[in-house]
């Protein structure tokens, strides 16, 4: 607890000077008014963030949290579990969606077992934290206690303060879990007082007589554990998950030492409300990514009050619409960095 209280209490707003600045010198750019669209809003808001008119962003992590869910044996998923295993191998093999993503703008993947149920080796690039072996099933009790849900925020502040240490300058979230859409649209059900039928997918690829089951496992869960909707901790630890408390708390990290931090898709959505519901100063330093075809996606954008930057019919997870946002971010930083103003050239319209 020590550590997330330390790090809320270092997480400021954004530099507004700064932002007010780049907004400033962006409107004066050699283009009409406006005509970069959301790409002068992050221009500005990198800005701000980093208190530098000109940002860059050369090193570059997602960090992706692996782990398993309880839930699981209520048969809400079409997977087998191992593949939470099986996937995350893959991550420091550097062959998933997201390494291959990732390649395109040189950015590290750093996955991390923070709870996946089996032991992982030690000896292969994945970084072990684990909380504990997986959840414990949310339909039956809480999936965790207040202490492991703060456990695993806290590991994602220690491996956001591990990387940027490192000299990582940007951040984005990812996550591995089978069975993550559950306890993902359980959070979502809970905060938005709703029923979780109409918010809930096919997660990767669950069959069509499934989402009746699937919603019915959430309410059971939401029924038995009580979640308080006024404390987001409380809901995390009745129906999360690790991976989800574990990016939330690479967000607050990220936040509290002034470092942007792309979210990926839906299950990090859900990470950024919690991380945001915590601190809500946080949200100034996140950066959205694409709009997950997951149905409570859209909804879980609204909550958290940002809109998706690319709309790609995406729903992988792994942190792949984070490194598909790389790209976009660096042309920001361009135009700050590369575009003369009308009177530094002298042009007048
Ligand atoms: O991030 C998303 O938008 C997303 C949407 C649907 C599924 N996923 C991925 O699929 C897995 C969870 O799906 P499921 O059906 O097992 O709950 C988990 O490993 C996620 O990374 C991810
Ligand atoms: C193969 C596979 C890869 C994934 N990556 C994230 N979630 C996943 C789920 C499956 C099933």
């Amino acid at each position: 607890m020590q550590l997330l209280q330390q790090t809320i209490e270092k997480i400021v707003c954004l530099d507004q000077k700064i932002a007010a600045e780049a907004r400033e010198r962006v409107d004066h750019l050699i283009k009409p008014a406006k005509s970069l669209g959301r790409l002068e809003d992050l221009a500005v808001q990198l800005a701000g963030i980093t208190r530098n008119l000109k940002p860059v962003f050369d090193q570059k992590a997602i960090i992706v949290m692996a782990a398993d869910h309880g839930v699981y044996e209520e048969g809400v998923t079409s997977n087998p579990q191992e593949v939470t295993v099986g996937q995350t191998l893959n991550f420091a093999k550097g062959i998933t969606g997201v390494c291959a993503i990732g390649q395109v703008s040189g950015a590290r993947i750093v996955p991390v077992d923070i709870g996946i149920k089996v032991e992982m080796p030690s000896d292969v690039g994945i970084i072990i934290r684990k909380v504990k072996n997986g959840t414990d099933n949310m339909a039956k009790g809480p999936a965790m206690t207040r202490e492991e849900a703060i456990k695993a925020i806290e590991v994602g502040i220690e491996i956001a303060n591990e990387e940027i240490k490192k000299g990582v300058q940007i951040l984005g979230t990812g996550e591995m879990g089978i069975g993550n859409t559950t306890p993902s649209t359980a959070i979502l059900s809970v905060l938005l007082r709703c029923d979780p039928l109409g918010i809930t997918g096919r997660g990767a690829g669950l069959g069509k007589g499934g989402l009746e089951h699937k919603a019915e496992v959430i309410r059971r869960a939401i029924h038995i554990n009580e979640p308080n909707p006024d404390d987001v901790i409380d809901v995390l630890e009745k129906v999360g998950g690790l991976e989800i408390g574990g990016m939330a708390g690479v967000m607050l990290g990220a936040a509290a030492n002034r470092i942007p931090v792309v979210v990926d898709g839906f299950i990090s959505t859900i990470a950024a409300i919690i991380a945001v519901g915590i601190e809500p100063k946080t949200k100034d330093y996140l950066v959205t990514s694409h709009a997950s075809q997951e149905p409570g996606a859209k909804l879980a954008s609204e909550l958290l009050g940002l809109e998706p930057m690319l709309m790609m019919n995406m729903c992988l997870g792994e942190g792949s619409g984070a490194a598909l946002a790389f790209p976009i971010i660096e042309a920001a930083c361009s135009i700050l960095k590369n575009m003369p103003t009308f009177a530094e050239i002298g042009m007048e319209i």
